[in-house]
């Protein structure tokens, strides 16, 4: 497929990102205000089975935040950096954003976006990990935004494992460690062990657990072993750092279900039980599962994992997020650049950390499947349906099988 690379596209199309003429943001979206809460999670929840004990709850740690989930000017604060790191290397093309479940609305943004004239998308997932929730459900949506308008979406390959994602990590948990490692803190480079890292992220169903990411994958599923690709590297890199064996654990925050159904485990805050009563005293909390200080940082973590360390007496210290680390932001525009190349069938040269995997460039049958509705259609598939007046249904759906563009 040539057409895309000869120079007939506006002149406001950089080469670097040919064939795409515009961004996407994609994110989970949230209330600002406290008479937002209630629908917003009546968006999110429909049809999810949450019990009604669970929704109180979740709908209080909003209140107690004035009705305001963080995630929307963290949106903003990530565009505004996209924008510098696209400007800085030339690339000026617009970036739009749009939410699952919050205003602005993915189908609004898209409506928008085709009628300034756009045909051939980018999107950027705010969420780096393989599984239903973090992956397809983004996917099903944007489907649904799509329909009836003439547009074509293709997204990143998931980002968890790119060096620019690990190395904003890396620094961060090493700005922690040296926090606790504060002489004034009772430890000091001869304290009496190296800081526990606990890596967090956001529990799941087992089910969905298991059946996520592209094979081939362990028992537990392609959602976890990411992470732990994630966790074992940045274990790695701060040990190399401070010089000393410093362990790291996967935890899980945020269980939702009924108690009936089995979620990952162990939680956070039986694991920081389990770690006080073997004798720990230090430890670093690093939200991986997370690119920014959503609400499930700022209180799952920040409010009640720091009180339960703090009843246990545990030196703890939460380590900040990616958010707008410039390594990040430049992580994500290099995997753009790398995105674009392969729509041109341009060779590429995709770089991940030691343990890592290259994610599919379109996700593979299968993966990642929606246990209650598993026909539901999703854009960004190599199994996505043909689309009515889609301009890839007009170029022919074979497209999406070409070798290129099958993971690893
Ligand atoms: C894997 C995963 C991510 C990470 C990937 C990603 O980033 O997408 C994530 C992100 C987020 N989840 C968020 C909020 C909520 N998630 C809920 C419920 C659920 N999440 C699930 C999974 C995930 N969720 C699951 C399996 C459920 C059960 C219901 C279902 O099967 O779908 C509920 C319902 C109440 C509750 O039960 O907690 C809420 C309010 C917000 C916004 C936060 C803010 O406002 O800052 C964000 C970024
Ligand atoms: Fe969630």
């Amino acid at each position: 497929m040539t057409d895309h690379a000869t120079p007939t596209a506006p002149s406001s199309v950089q080469p670097g990102l040919e064939p795409y003429d515009a961004l996407v943001l994609v994110s989970f979206g949230g209330p600002e205000a406290p008479d937002q809460v209630v629908p917003f999670l009546q968006n999110v929840t429909r049809g999810r089975g949450i019990p009604e004990e669970r929704l109180r709850e979740v709908g209080q740690h909003y209140y107690e935040f004035g009705g305001r989930s963080p995630i929307n000017d963290q949106c903003r604060a990530l565009l505004a950096a996209l924008r510098t790191e696209l400007d800085t290397r030339g690339l000026d093309l617009p970036v739009y954003w749009g939410n699952r479940n919050w205003e602005p609305y993915l189908g609004d943004t898209f409506r928008q976006l085709v009628a300034d004239g756009h045909r051939r998308v980018l999107a950027v997932i705010t969420s780096a990990y393989p599984s239903y929730s973090s992956c397809r459900q983004y996917r099903e949506n944007l489907w649904d935004a799509v329909d009836g308008l003439e547009v074509e979406v293709d997204r990143l390959r998931h980002y968890s494992p790119d060096p620019g994602f690990v190395a904003a990590n890396t620094r961060a948990v090493l700005a922690a460690v040296g926090e606790l490692e504060d002489p004034a803190d009772g430890g000091g480079a001869g304290g009496p062990e190296p800081a526990r890292l606990v890596f967090v992220t956001h529990s799941v169903p087992t089910a969905m657990a298991e059946g996520s990411g592209p094979p081939p994958r362990s028992e537990a599923g392609g959602y976890v072993d990411w992470h732990r690709a994630v966790a074992d590297e940045i274990t790695r890199r701060v040990s190399a750092e401070t010089g000393r064996e410093h362990r790291g654990d996967l935890v899980f925050c945020s269980r939702s279900g009924p108690p009936s159904q089995p979620w990952l485990e162990p939680d956070v805050n039986d694991h920081l039980r389990a770690l006080a009563a073997e004798g720990v005293t230090r430890v670093v909390l690093s939200p991986i599962g997370f690119i920014s200080d959503h609400m499930e940082v700022i209180y799952d973590l920040d409010t009640e994992a720091m009180e339960t360390a703090g009843e246990l007496g545990l030196h703890c210290v939460r380590a900040a997020t990616a958010g707008t680390d410039h390594d990040f932001v430049a992580g994500l525009v290099d995997l753009a650049l790398e995105r674009a190349a392969v729509a041109r069938d341009e060779p590429v040269e995709p770089v991940v950390i030691p343990g890592g995997r290259v994610g599919p460039y379109r996700c593979v049958p299968g993966c990642c499947p929606n246990l209650r509705d598993p026909d539901r259609p999703a854009l960004c598939g190599q199994d996505s349906p043909a689309r009515a007046g889609s301009l890839r249904s007009r170029r022919g759906a074979g497209r999406a099988l070409r070798g290129r563009e099958r993971p690893e």
